[in-house]
């Protein structure tokens, strides 16, 4: 038996771009790295509204840097963000609430779809800037991602049940619970101590908290191409 892997959590929405980019480098290391990766699907506008904290581009001058901040990141993440053409609708008045019900769905009855049924999500709304809210759209982004229309069908009308919708509740209420005011969060359970992180920038740190080689985002042997 070789060493126990330590847990990492990964809080994400996929309304949070930076979210995929920590996403993303973390599905590139869990098997290089010793660690059992847990996706734990949050709802970011439950994170800013129990912390009291606003979305970023909220701020004139942050919203600005926002886009070249992610235009230089997702080329050296190699994960192909772009940014929506109509950023504050997408943000601020579609939101992720069913989507993220989805993917909590997903969860709880198929796991091993939600890494893809994440990555297809992101895929809509962060690269091709296309809808996540409608019911074909979730559907589209869980096909392509290898679901049967039939699996599908039958977790989206279990979004709006309290089952699921309380699975998303109390994955929110965790993340808060940890500190968290924002996502990604990273939740690194070590032997003898837990270890909150915000942010996709602080994989580096997670790196040495682990006692793992941080070889940049794209790790060399990694097949990265999205
Ligand atoms: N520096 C972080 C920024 C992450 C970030 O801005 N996340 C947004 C959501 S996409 C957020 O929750 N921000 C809250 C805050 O910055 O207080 C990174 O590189 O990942």
């Amino acid at each position: 038996m070789g060493p126990v892997p330590r847990t990492l959590e990964l809080f994400y929405d996929v309304l949070s771009p930076y979210s995929w980019l920590a996403f993303e480098v973390l599905c590139r290391y869990k098997n290089i790295w010793n660690i059992s990766l847990q996706l734990q699907p949050t709802l970011i506008g439950g994170i800013l509204r129990e912390s009291g904290n606003q979305p970023p581009a909220m701020l004139p001058h942050k919203a600005v840097y926002l886009r070249s901040d992610l235009r230089l990141l997702s080329q050296h993440h190699q994960v192909p963000i772009h940014f929506p053409k109509d950023f504050f609708s997408v943000i601020l008045k579609k939101g992720s609430l069913t989507a993220m019900r989805f993917l909590t769905a997903v969860k709880m009855e198929h796991p091993e779809l939600l890494e893809k049924v994440s990555r297809e999500l992101w895929m809509r709304v962060w690269s091709r800037d296309e809808d996540i809210t409608e019911p074909p759209s979730i559907l589209a982004a869980a096909e392509k991602a290898g679901m049967s229309m039939e699996q599908a069908q039958e977790l989206l009308e279990w979004v709006s049940t309290p089952q699921v919708k309380n699975q998303l509740k109390e994955t929110t209420e965790a993340a808060c619970k940890y500190g968290a005011f924002g996502l990604p969060v990273t939740v690194a359970h070590l032997q003898d101590e837990t270890h909150m992180l915000f942010g996709s920038d602080r994989l580096e740190l997670l790196a040495h908290l682990l006692g793992e080689k941080w070889m940049g985002p794209v790790p060399p042997a990694v097949n990265a191409k999205l």
